[in-house]
């Protein structure tokens, strides 16, 4: 293959009469430009030549496709590669050309077939898949449309209400479901699928299979009327659930267009605004996030030396408390063996009925069945002392965040623990040189920080000391993976990556409310900006003690750019602290519904008169815009220390940590991504006025100083900076 080229196809006649096409193009048969122009040519030949009588195309490696390149949006973005015809690929080559051929189509799918990759297989007349395939047209996911014909193939073959759920929600469907919507007409072993689909491929040509074009296909379709009202509620959800992103809504039109007016027109438009939304803020953003996430894995210095997982055959888990039975619940589900130690007898009990209630409320809702739930169970041991720690390759601690417990914890381990074993701690500020002071193993320790609750959050950030060593972070990104979290290595320090960039986001919030502005529309413009809730409402949710525990860290650490508030003590001394005791800066109903309380003003007024702040005019008045920038900028702001401390070895990793950990929109690329769609030079300036204004709290740093004085991208690396990794 040419250096420059990216993928091929190959083309075999068998003596049979069957052109067989094979989609090359690792690890997933992206479909790139080279793959497409070369599948045009092989098919021009299949079609002029007297030997062929039909065509198979499968993909090579036991994966049909994993659609589209999807590096070939991002080139499009940045202007290095130019869009073809619009209309070229999905019209000219994937409609005309291959499913109005005079020869018939097969698609031989083994593994996968997503997005352009399941387009491409349903302009064949027939699919014929192994059994597990993963079957989807995810592209909404990554702020595209299903491009190749997907908007008007796929409701024309399973139904108007299925297509849309595929679509809309990006969840791909099993080769057995396939089958039975339709979409799949037989599942074979692997070993049979291309003889199968040879078979199939002349039995179309004698005529004893049908000869099914899917874009002609009307039997699935609603009448009009019916159409129109199922569309109609999409759109609404679409709407509500998806508010910031117009992608979505432009994929429902170009449905809607085939089914009105014809599935040729259908066709045009699909490709009008697969052009148009490449374009688009959120899909750049989606884009980035896709491959920023697969990035966070590659790890300089580590990933790049040749080294092998070791294997992780039972874990410890020091503390049976949220995280510690949370982080045993997502240990156990990916079946490791897990022991689970506690103090005594009734926390134990505790601890183990927290993970019993994690995975009974899968039974309850149906993904996960009895007996699986007896076999995972089976899967836990409980604890008292270090005696079963003699032959465990990893330690969790999740205890309380009290330094000197710690230290006395990993000094014990290091006694009882074979030679080999990781020391990790979930710790979520303390310093991890401060936990390992009393233990001699330095290069075995290491932080494993989950998120609660730790069996659902997808984040997983694994902090490293300057002594940790290479072969333990190899191991630890091996386990995230294994237990399905994103993984982010990032280095030693207060809060590490998350909690460092988000400290001053709630205590922006708290800044603007002892001046004035209204809680209840700060959270509300945040919302709508695209995080899950807003600061105080997030404050409920965690819970007072949780909050104050994680500004006490920050205090004492970054005293010249903290700002004290007083309004949570306050109301923690009134015994509001939160939504577990139903009040905190909102009531909370026995649903717990949210409503904001008009009692809150006394505590606001209180703690203005005891900082001594006043209310400020311009402050109370905030536009969305400015409230959103001055929460958000402080934490670009920390975002860029961290960055330029090496506390990151990528910009893009900050995205992830950011989307992961905080639920900051995906769509906007994470925080340093969406910084730089806005600009340093415009940030450094609100920020430098508002410190000027305000005081320290909005200090720009030297790292954002610097960048916003040229206007360059924060997002670009840090050449200079001392890596703390
Ligand atoms: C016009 C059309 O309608 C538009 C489209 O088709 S858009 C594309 C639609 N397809 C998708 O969204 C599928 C995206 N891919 C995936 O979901 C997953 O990669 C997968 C399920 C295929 C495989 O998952 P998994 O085995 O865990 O491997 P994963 O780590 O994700 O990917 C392996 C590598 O393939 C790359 N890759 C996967 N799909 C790709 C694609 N469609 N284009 C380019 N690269 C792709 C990844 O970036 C990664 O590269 P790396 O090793 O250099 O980091």
């Amino acid at each position: 293959m040419d250096s420059r080229t990216k993928g091929k196809t190959v083309m075999e006649v068998g003596g049979d009469g069957v052109a067989v096409i094979t989609l090359i193009n690792p690890p997933v048969n992206s479909l790139s430009f080279d793959v497409l122009y070369n599948l045009k040519s092989n098919y021009e030949e299949a079609l002029s030549r007297n030997d062929v009588k039909a065509i198979v195309i499968t993909g090579a490696k036991g994966k049909f496709s994993g659609g589209f390149d999807i590096s070939g949006f991002s080139e499009i973005q940045k202007g290095t590669m130019k869009e073809p015809k619009v209309g070229f690929i999905s019209i000219d080559i994937i409609t005309d050309l291959l499913e109005a051929a005079r020869k018939p189509s097969v698609a031989a799918i083994d593994g996968l077939a997503l997005g352009g990759g399941l387009e491409l297989s349903m302009a064949c007349h027939a699919r014929i898949s192994t059994p597990g395939a993963q079957l989807g047209l995810p592209e909404l996911q990554l702020g595209v449309i299903p491009g190749f014909g997907g908007t008007q193939r796929l409701p024309r073959l399973v139904g108007l209400t299925k297509a849309l759920e595929m679509i809309l929600t990006s969840k791909p469907v099993r080769a057995e479901e396939g089958h039975s919507l339709g979409l799949i007409d037989a599942v074979v072993p692997s070993a049979e699928l291309l003889t199968t689909a040879r078979r199939w491929a002349l039995d179309i040509v004698e005529r004893r299979k049908p000869w099914i074009t899917s874009l002609l296909k009307t039997d699935k379709l609603p009448p009009l009327g019916e159409a129109r009202e199922i569309l109609k509620f999409a759109r609404g959800q679409t709407r509500k659930q998806a508010p910031n992103m117009k992608h979505p809504l432009m994929c429902l039109d170009a449905l809607e267009m085939g089914i009105v007016s014809g599935p040729r027109v259908g066709l045009e438009k699909e490709a009008e605004v697969g052009s148009q939304v490449i374009s688009l803020d959120t899909t750049k953003g989606l884009i980035h996030v896709f491959f920023s996430q697969r990035g966070t894995v590659k790890v300089p210095g580590v990933t790049d030396r040749g080294l092998m997982p070791r294997k992780i055959k039972k874990v410890a888990i020091i503390g049976g408390g949220l995280m510690g039975s949370g982080i045993a619940t997502a240990l156990i589900l990916s079946n490791y063996p897990v022991i689970l130690k506690e103090v005594n007898e009734k926390f134990l009990e505790a601890g183990i009925g927290r993970v019993k209630a994690n995975l009974q409320s899968r039974v309850r809702k149906g993904s996960m069945s009895k007996e699986k739930f007896e076999k995972t169970m089976s899967l836990l041991k409980g604890s008292l002392d270090y005696e079963s720690f003699r032959d465990v390759d990893m330690v969790i601690e999740a205890v309380i965040e009290n330094i000197s417990l710690k230290q006395q914890i990993f000094a014990d381990l290091e006694k009882y623990c074979p030679q080999h074993c990781i020391l990790a701690s979930n710790t979520s500020t303390i310093d991890l040189n401060k936990i390992g002071e009393r233990t001699k193993s330095q290069d075995r320790i290491v932080g494993a920080h989950f998120f609660s609750p730790a069996h659902v959050m997808p984040l997983l950030e694994i902090v490293r000391t300057n002594h940790t060593s290479a072969q333990v972070i190899v191991d630890l990104l091996d386990v995230g993976k294994k237990i399905k979290k994103t993984p982010v290595v990032v280095g030693n320090c207060t809060g590490f990556a998350v909690n460092r960039m988000f400290f001053p986001y709630t205590q922006a919030a708290m800044f603007l409310v002892e001046r004035g502005a209204d809680p209840y529309l700060i959270d509300s413009a945040v919302s709508k900006f695209g995080m899950p809730m807003g600061p105080f409402r997030l404050c409920d949710l965690v819970g007072f003690g949780v909050a104050i525990a994680t500004a006490t860290q920050f205090i004492e650490n970054f005293p010249e750019r903290t700002y004290k508030s007083m309004i949570i003590p306050l109301m923690q001394e009134d015994k509001r602290a939160g939504e577990a005791t139903r009040k905190g800066f909102y009531l909370y109903d026995d649903k717990r519904k949210a409503k904001p309380d008009p009692e809150l003003k006394k505590y606001i007024e209180k703690a203005r008169s005891i900082s001594g702040a006043n209310v400020d005019p311009k402050l109370v008045k905030l536009s969305e815009k400015e409230i959103i920038e001055m929460t958000f900028f402080p934490v670009v702001n920390e975002a860029c220390r961290v960055f330029a401390e090496g506390i990151a070895v990528k910009a893009a990793d900050l995205d992830i940590a950011a989307i992961m950990g905080m639920g900051f929109p995906p769509y906007r690329g994470g925080i340093m991504f969406w910084a730089d769609s806005i600009g340093s030079k415009y940030i450094y300036s609100r920020l430098d006025e508002w410190s000027k204004t305000y005081g320290d709290f909005f200090k720009p740093c030297a790292f954002l100083a610097e960048r916003g004085s040229k206007g360059a991208p924060l997002s670009a690396p840090v050449e200079q900076a001392r890596s703390r990794l």
